[in-house]
């Protein structure tokens, strides 16, 4: 069949009875898109009247087996968006792709009980061509290598780097670019200078978000250490360059298990454990020391735990989410230490909150939430949702634990892999669960890499079950700039 794999789940009448023609233009884009075709074959597939559109679909596209599921997911998306769209076909998408979701959340199971040796049995669907391989050594640690749940807003160029002699070589730049840094879909470009005019094709290459007129976040490209590249000699330099779309760096997951050295003066080792959530384990960043005086400082400090208050909603009464004690400590020795090797680790540019720990006591938890703060649920409270614009958000949370907890106390993922929304945000025994293991770290990010929400993320600190849970959260934002500014300016809200 024309759509391979997909056909199955999106049968191809579905195409007519999709309704409305912007909602069929938008799929054959994503289709297209998907199917790892060049931005310019896609303008001409989906520039067509819809008639003629339909009968190109109807060729003989070839669908790699692999791409099913991130097509999947590309597919229920635009779908999510079409108003007309039969309830059949709909509920057939959708279990296709909890299907898909609950093999990985499995994987993502076993990866976090066997810890440091998670290893992924399934791994490497995904390689580059050699081409790409030869000119960027590493290119791979950088790429999305498993079937699904990629990226999105995260993209990877390889530029052919300069001669040995070190002459810069005239004229446009042989790359592979690598849209949503998967190794299938790569393509070769030729990127000209000056830099304005390589930002400009790379944009309209990766199809990169544009930077609108109030934009504070423009897609950024870094370098494999986490520098900003921000010229010329800086991108052949570095040959190796990430974009993210959000304006900040972000680890890439890789694969299940994949374990990435990060130098920091000291091992600290990431292990890959979700894949959206995008979440590592971290080890070797807090001492045994550290975690004692983090403890000791915060024990005279604590308060009951607060959240932020949402805009009330008529009639609802809300049992307390967070039943625990916390403070933000002093930034002072260990703590300035604590945060500044955090701020090398995550290699945010913008700002960090201090480091707020928290004690859980027997029967104590945090219900399911999201660290982000969705600026809808702050309408009402304009210096809250006016710092919330142009997708500032909270990006990464990185929590250490500072105790071992034996039983209960895990932080667990109810959506991970987009699973729906919990009936009881307490439940944890379903869900994947990171235990609470003394000096660990676990980082996931709130936000893709293209700055919008991830509500994946939606998280919870079980309930202890046996003695006290110590953990110290530090939030990284996306952004410096803590301006309240007027919501009406941004496009998106
Ligand atoms: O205690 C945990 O495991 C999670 C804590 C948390 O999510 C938070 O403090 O925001
Ligand atoms: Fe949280």
């Amino acid at each position: 069949s024309a759509l391979g794999c997909l056909a199955e789940i999106f049968p191809e009448e579905t195409w007519v009875q999709l309704g409305t023609f912007g909602d069929a233009f938008r799929i054959a884009h994503m289709t297209c898109v998907a199917l790892g075709h060049s931005a310019e074959t896609c303008q001409e597939v989906t520039g067509q009247p819809f008639e003629r559109f339909s009968k190109r679909m109807a060729g003989p596209i070839q669908v790699d087996e692999r791409l099913c599921g991130d097509l999947t997911a590309a597919f229920a998306k635009v779908i999510s968006s079409a108003t007309t769209l039969p309830v059949a076909v709909a509920d057939k998408i959708q279990s296709s792709q909890q299907q898909v979701g609950r093999s990985f959340l499995e994987r993502s199971k076993r990866c976090v009980s066997a810890g440091l040796d998670c290893e992924a049995a399934e791994v490497g669907s995904s390689s580059a061509p050699a081409e790409a391989e030869q000119w960027c050594p590493g290119l791979l640690d950088w790429l999305h290598r498993e079937e699904g749940f990629g990226p999105e807003g995260y993209h990877v160029i390889c530029l052919q780097p300069a001669a040995p002699s070190g002459r810069v070589p005239r004229g446009k730049i042989p790359a592979w670019v690598f849209r949503n840094a998967s190794g299938l879909g790569a393509e070769r470009a030729a990127l000209p200078r000056p830099w304005r005019s390589f930002r400009a094709e790379l944009q309209r290459r990766a199809r990169l978000r544009p930077s609108g007129r109030w934009e504070l976040h423009p897609w950024q490209l870094f370098d494999i250490q986490g520098k900003v590249v921000e010229d010329m000699r800086g991108a052949l330099g570095a040959s190796l360059l990430l974009a993210f779309e959000g304006g900040e760096f972000q680890y890439p997951a890789v694969h299940l298990g994949f374990r990435r050295e990060v130098g920091l003066g000291r091992a600290v080792t990431l292990t890959t454990v979700a894949l959206r959530p995008v979440a590592f384990l971290v080890q070797g960043a807090l001492s045994r020391k550290e975690a004692r005086t983090l403890q000791k400082l915060a024990r005279p400090r604590l308060n009951q735990s607060q959240v932020l208050q949402l805009d009330p909603v008529a009639g609802a009464a809300q049992r307390d989410p967070r039943t625990s004690s916390s403070t933000f400590l002093p930034e002072e020795d260990v703590v300035v230490d604590v945060l500044n090797r955090s701020r090398h680790l995550l290699r945010v540019l913008g700002r960090q909150e201090g480091v707020q720990v928290v004690r859980y006591r027997k029967g104590q938890r945090y219900a399911a939430h999201w660290d982000y703060f969705d600026p809808k649920l702050f309408r009402k409270q304009k210096d809250v949702a006016g710092r919330l614009t142009h997708r500032r958000n909270r990006l990464a949370t990185l929590l250490f634990y500072l105790s071992n907890t034996s039983k209960g106390g895990a932080t667990a993922f109810p959506m991970a892999y987009g699973a729906s929304r919990p009936l009881d945000p307490e439940d944890c025994e379903p869900w994947l669960q990171v235990p609470a293991s003394k000096g660990t770290g676990l980082l996931f990010y709130n936000l893709h890499a293209d700055g919008r929400p991830d509500v994946s993320s939606n998280h919870a600190g079980c309930k202890v079950e046996d003695g006290e849970k110590w953990a110290a959260n530090i939030w990284a934002w996306n952004s410096k700039i803590q301006e309240v500014l007027d919501p009406d300016f941004d496009d998106e809200l």
